[in-house]
This record gives C-alpha cells, sequence and structure tokens, in this order.
C-alpha cells in the first residue's frame, strides 16, 4: 500500500458520504485511510461455531445460527408495535425481535432464504428470542472475507445511532484492503523479524482486522505490540544519548568531610543496603561529568529522605550549595527541621524559605545564597523564583515530581553555568522499563527495602454503620499512648463542600473524643501556614492525641508515634492516594492500622480499590492496579503528550514485552546509531517519519 494511498480521504470508500466523513472525523478522529486502518479492534466474538436452536442453553451468550424465516409478523404493543420474525433450523425454532426499522425490514427481508443470523439470546416465557440480530444472507456471507474472530471496534454513541455499526466500519477497512492490496512498508529490519519470529506488517495489519484464527491473531497482535513499543522506546533512548551528550554538568569527585562526618558520627542508624545502592549511583552518576538527571523512587517510609541529605552533602564537600524543593509548606518546614536536626552537631548552614517566609528573614536569607554561606535551602516552589539566587548552586533535589512540572524543573537550571545535578524523589513505585518510558529523560535508582523492623500496617475496611466500633478501636489505641490520624477528602472544585465535611467530622472526633482528656489537632489547606505549623507541630510533639486533616498530610509527613490512619470517605481517593496516606503511620515500631471508612453503596472500581488495599501493603502491587483502573496518562496528573497514547500495548500488561523491546532498541542503537546500516533502513524511514510528524503512528506509510 503506497504512502499516497494511505492518505486519501474515507469519502473516496464507497458507503461514505458526507454525513458518515464528518462523523468518523468528530467522532474518532478517522480522516483518511490510514486512520481507519489504525482504528483496530479493541476485542474480537469467535466465530467459528454455528449453534443449533436445540443447543440453545439459557445462558447462551453471542451465538451464530443459520436457519431460514419462516414467518413475519408485527406485534402491537402500548406504543407502537415491534416486528417479529419466526426463525428456524432442522432442530427447532425461535423469535427474531425488532422494536425499529420495520419497513425497511419488511421490504428486505426474504422469507425460506437461508440466513446467517448473530446476537445475544434471551429466553422468554419458554421461547429464544435474539432482539436486533446482526443478519446476513449466507449467500452473502460465504463471499466476504471470511472472520474466524469477528472484530468488535472502539464505537461511540453517536456512532451507533447514525447505524455506523461495526460491519460497516469492518467493510469499509475490508474495501481498503481490496482497493490498495496487503503490501505495506516494513518497518522492522530482516534481522528482528526473524530473530522474534515476527509476521510481516501488511500481514499484521489485515490480520488485525480480519483474523482467521486466534492463534494468527495472537501473532499479529504481537507483532504490532513489539513495534509500537519498539519505537517508543528507540525514540526515548535516542532522546536519552542526545540528552547526556550536550548536557554538562559538574563534577563532584570528592566524598570528603562533612559526609564522612555524617556517615560515621550522626546518622541515627544503619542504612539498608538499598539505600546504599543508590547512593552508590547517585554518586558515580555526579562524578562523570555529565549532569544528572535521576529519578529517586522508593515506597513510602523506604527512606528517601536520608539518601537525598547525603546526596546534599557530597555537593557541599564538592563546594556547592544544594536545594530541596517540597511540594507543599507542611512538608518543607518537616524537612528543614528533621534536616535541622541531623546536622545539629555540624558546620553547615541549613535555611528555609516558603511562601510566607517574611521580606526581611528573606532579604537576610538571599544575602546569604548569594554569598555562599547558606550551604542547603530548603523551600516550596518559592525557591525557583527569580529573585533567588544562589552562589553556586550544585544540587536541586525535588520531592514528588507530578506536583512540580518539568518546566519548572528547568527553571532551576538558570540558576548557574552549569545546570545543577537533579534528583527526584517518589514514592509512586513502577515497574523501571515503564518508569523510564514515562519519565523519559530520568534515569532511575530504586530503594526496593523497608528499614528493619517494620511490621506490616494492618488494613480494614469499615462501613460508616460501623463508626462506634471504630471510635472504640481508637480510644482503646490512644490509652496504648498512640496517635491517630482522621484524614477526609479533598476536591479542588468544590473547597467550600470539603470544608464543611472536614468541620462536620471535625465536631463529630471532638464529641466523641472531648477535651481535657483527648487533644485534637486541625489542619486544612484554609489556614494560615503559620496556624498549620502550629497544629502539626503539636501532633508531631505528642502533645495532640489526634490530628484531622484533608489530604494535605498526604505526602511525606512523618510522625513515628502515630499508628492509626482513619480515612473518611476512603472511596472518593484514588489507590495511589490511598497508599500515600497509609505511608503515614507504620513508621514507628509499633503496629500500625489503617481503617478505611466508606458508605454502603461502592461501585465496581471502588470496591476493587478497597480490595486491593486491605490485601496488600506492597506499593509496587497497587501502582499496578491504579494503572490498570486509571491509565498511566492519569499517573502523572496530565495526559501525556502523544507518546502514551498507544494503540496496541498496554504499558502494564505487555511490560515483558516493553522490557524485550527495549533491550533490542538499546542494542540496535549501540551497533548502529545512526541506523545507517541497509538492514536497518526499514527502521530508519519509519523513525525518521516518528520525529518528523511527532506522532508515534505517524511512522507507518
Ligand atoms: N536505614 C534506616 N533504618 C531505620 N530507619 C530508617 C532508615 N532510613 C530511614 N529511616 C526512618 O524511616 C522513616 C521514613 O523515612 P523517610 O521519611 O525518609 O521515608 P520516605 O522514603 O521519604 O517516605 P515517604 O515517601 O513516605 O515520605 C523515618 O522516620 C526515617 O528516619
Amino acid at each position: 500500500m503506497s504512502a499516497s494511498d494511505l492518505q486519501t480521504p474515507i469519502e473516496y470508500l464507497k458507503g461514505v458520504g458526507p454525513n458518515r466523513a464528518a462523523l468518523l472525523r468528530s467522532e474518532l478522529g478517522i480522516k483518511t485511510y490510514q486512520d481507519l486502518l489504525h482504528h483496530f479492534p479493541h476485542r474480537y466474538i469467535d466465530k467459528t461455531k454455528y449453534y443449533t436452536i436445540s443447543e440453545l442453553v439459557k445462558s447462551s451468550a453471542e451465538v451464530q445460527i443459520v436457519g431460514k424465516i419462516v414467518h413475519l409478523k408485527s406485534v402491537p404493543m402500548k406504543r407502537g408495535s415491534r416486528l417479529v420474525a419466526t426463525f428456524a433450523d432442522e432442530t427447532g425454532k425461535m423469535e427474531l425481535v425488532w422494536f425499529r426499522g420495520h419497513k425497511y425490514l419488511q421490504e428486505n427481508l426474504k422469507l425460506n432464504a437461508p440466513y446467517v443470523i448473530f446476537g445475544k439470546v434471551n429466553f422468554y416465557s419458554g421461547i429464544f428470542s435474539m432482539p436486533h440480530p446482526e443478519l446476513e444472507l449466507l449467500s452473502e456471507h460465504e463471499q466476504n472475507i471470511r472472520v474466524a474472530m469477528q472484530p468488535v471496534y472502539p464505537s461511540t454513541e453517536k456512532l451507533a445511532k447514525a447505524n455506523i455499526t461495526n460491519r460497516i466500519i469492518s467493510k469499509l477497512v475490508q474495501q481498503i484492503f481490496m482497493q490498495s492490496g496487503k503490501n505495506f512498508a516494513e518497518t522492522l529490519s530482516p534481522s528482528l523479524l526473524s530473530q522474534l519470529a515476527l509476521i510481516d506488517r501488511g500481514t499484521a495489519m489485515f490480520t488485525i482486522h480480519f483474523p482467521e484464527s486466534p492463534q494468527l491473531l495472537a501473532k499479529a497482535q504481537y507483532r504490532l505490540k513489539f513495534e509500537e513499543l519498539f519505537f517508543i522506546q528507540l525514540q526515548l533512548i535516542h532522546k536519552n544519548l542526545l540528552h547526556k551528550a550536550k548536557i554538562k554538568g559538574f563534577v563532584f569527585n570528592t566524598v570528603g568531610e562533612q559526609f564522612n562526618e555524617f556517615y560515621s558520627k550522626h546518622l541515627p542508624f544503619d542504612l539498608t543496603n538499598a539505600q546504599k545502592h543508590v547512593l552508590k549511583e547517585i554518586r558515580h552518576n555526579m562524578g562523570t561529568g555529565a549532569q544528572m538527571n535521576r529519578l529517586l523512587q522508593g515506597d513510602v517510609g523506604s527512606g528517601k529522605t536520608i539518601v537525598a541529605l547525603m546526596t546534599m552533602l557530597i555537593a557541599i564537600d564538592n563546594g556547592y550549595q544544594a536545594c530541596l524543593m517540597a511540594p507543599t509548606e507542611i512538608l518543607a518546614i518537616q524537612h528543614y527541621q528533621g534536616i535541622s536536626e541531623l546536622l545539629e552537631p555540624m558546620d553547615i548552614k541549613v535555611a528555609l524559605l516558603t511562601g510566607s517566609t517574611k521580606t526581611a528573614e528573606r532579604r537576610i536569607l538571599h544575602e546569604g545564597l548569594r554569598d555562599g554561606s547558606v550551604h542547603i535551602l530548603l523551600g516550596t516552589h518559592a525557591l525557583i523564583e527569580d529573585t533567588v539566587q544562589f552562589k553556586n548552586l550544585g544540587l536541586a533535589i525535588i520531592d514528588e515530581q507530578h506536583r512540580f512540572g518539568v518546566a519548572q524543573r528547568s527553571k532551576l537550571w538558570k540558576k548557574n553555568s552549569l545546570p545543577p545535578h537533579v534528583l527526584v524523589m517518589t514514592a509512586t513505585p513502577i515497574p523501571r522499563t515503564l518508569a523510564m518510558t514515562l519519565y523519559g529523560d530520568l534515569d532511575v535508582s530504586v530503594i526496593d527495602e523497608l528499614p528493619p523492623g517494620r511490621k506490616a500496617i494492618k488494613t480494614v475496611h469499615r462501613y460508616d454503620s460501623n463508626r462506634l466500633k471504630v471510635f472504640k478501636f481508637m480510644r482503646d489505641e490512644i490509652q496504648k499512648g498512640r496517635q491517630i490520624y482522621v484524614v477526609y477528602p479533598l476536591i479542588q472544585e468544590s473547597a467550600t463542600l470539603d470544608y464543611k465535611d472536614l468541620m462536620d467530622g471535625y465536631e463529630s472526633v471532638a464529641r466523641e473524643f472531648p477535651a481535657p482528656e483527648f487533644q485534637i489537632s486541625i489542619v486544612h489547606g484554609q489556614m494560615k501556614p503559620a496556624d498549620k505549623e502550629y497544629e502539626m507541630n503539636r501532633f508531631v510533639k505528642g502533645e495532640t492525641h489526634i490530628m484531622v486533616a484533608t489530604t494535605v498530610i498526604e505526602v511525606g509527613v512523618n510522625v513515628p508515634n502515630a499508628s492509626v490512619m482513619v480515612i473518611e470517605s476512603a472511596e472518593r481517593f484514588g489507590l495511589s492516594q490511598l497508599h500515600q496516606l497509609r505511608g503515614r503511620v507504620g513508621r514507628g515500631a509499633d503496629q500500625s492500622y489503617c481503617i478505611l471508612m466508606t458508605g454502603s453503596k461502592l461501585g465496581n472500581d471502588s470496591k476493587t480499590r478497597m480490595q486491593t488495599m486491605t490485601s496488600t501493603n506492597d506499593g509496587f502491587e497497587i501502582a499496578e492496579v491504579d494503572l490498570k483502573l486509571r491509565g498511566p496518562g492519569d499517573l502523572m496528573g496530565t495526559q501525556q503528550s502523544g507518546i502514551l497514547q498507544l494503540k496496541v500495548a498496554d504499558l502494564i500488561r505487555d511490560n515483558d514485552l516493553l522490557n524485550i523491546a527495549r533491550s533490542y532498541a538499546q542494542e540496535l542503537l549501540k551497533k548502529d546509531p545512526n541506523l545507517s546500516q541497509s538492514d536497518n533502513l526499514p527502521i530508519a524511514r519509519a523513525f525518521a517519519k516518528m520525529m518528523k510528524h511527532k506522532s508515534l503512528w505517524n511512522y507507518i506509510s
């Protein structure tokens, strides 16, 4: 099929008039033959099997039967009428029923001619019936391209209403193949095709629309999935190579006094092997002369902060300043308190900068940053403001990247002659190749081990009707000296409503846990920062027993004595958020609990989320379920531009294939970086097209 054929507008197909063309364009974005060919079925119905009427059982799903219409009548109903056909084969009779389109059907249906019918059967008052069957004269059926697996295309309500059915889409695709043949330009090299036993592109494209058997379909899907993942990886690795070659960074080749003093004298615990390993990776990375761009992944509570701190000490040992940006003020303050305390015995100046730092303080701070007397700056996004100038910023650590955009990250780079090394910390554990695919330009380090002595958090799901029991449990835990979080959801669109929920909740908790015996802190987004800090501090110091809060405490808050997390309206939270919240407990040696409170009516997704949370503490597993429920685009908070809109592969389900595709892409670029060997020409051609159009699926034409 030639490139120009593929760009033919769909109006050129028989049966596509201006109306259908407009609908296909607006509903599915299909404008050309190529668009239609790339509109892949999302499932298939097995059409190898023919049933007889006597074989039907009450639970039959979709069935295909050959028989004849022996009788046709219109049956009046309260409003309008239905058309009922008696359909018979050698073994029995059933009914076909239509509620609309009578006139056309009555004029066109042929009595006593053999038909193939297909559809769902119902069983009503002793007789099988099939409403709105797909039907086709047997003679026509035999002329069509024979498919064993009937494709079902993604569609929309508007298309269904306009009668643009599966069969019509399928016939349009068929027309394209009939007009232009099955020869598609190959996009993979002969050696790849043979090494992986992949079928050629044309056969795969044809088979995905018209599979002759489940086995062939699997081969077609495998080939197209591989191709899709392979080209994504090729693009990423290529970009990485360019990126790495271009961006020079400071060479941190000293692990000196500060690092060693901290490590040998002030580190309050032994590092886990995972922490040591990750530090080694970081040290190596910062010593090479290229700028570090690294993602530090570790489940909640895995101890990322200490790794961040020790990385900052390396920067200081090499004569540079370091900064750490946190997503919220509470967290920035907490980091400031924690890190200041750890570095207290050392001669290192740590400062805090947030939106609420007073002007006078700010002036002194700016001065200290400019003359280099402040070594470590912690803060919120306030620290990327233009007025903040460093003497020599060598390292920027960003906590939780998805709250900080790439654009904000690059702002930091402008603060120096050379860009600082960048370490992004995230608690969302995702498979390594997937992380690379999602984060593109970042290398990945993983802390895959929790500090020793942690007890698994016990998680339960309770309905609102069980609240009294939950209160009793809370009271018992407080009596044991523990502290408790009670968290309410926060939906930005309705701040007033959230506030009301929170305040109602606070009142009911306060009634149940009256002062002076019980002390309660409250923290929410509408409070002044100073008040938030005050309330938070009372809880951190153990002066209050219960912290009632919105999700402002979701990330990073570290109060090891807090051992119970009650999450109200848990069904309104996403899985990764629930996992983050739960991660606020289980940070000390005590047994910790997470109680998910919900109403009694739950949708399927909510049920899955509750079940997942109660069955596992493993962030990896949770992230995978989360990705399945929400899709990777959502994971990042924003839809990724183009690159992740996959058509055949699924980043989660096909993770193994993603790894295979990555290693083949790596090897290819290692052996033939410019894709200039003749064997690799098909890849080079497709890759060039992809880069030119900036869209994955445009490489095929
Ligand atoms: N190697 C270790 N041994 C014992 N305790 C540790 C170790 N590393 C960290 N900790 C402690 O574990 C707790 C969690 O660490 P930290 O706050 O760094 O986790 P985190 O990875 O940042 O988690 P989150 O994503 O939840 O913020 C802290 O109290 C910290 O002091």
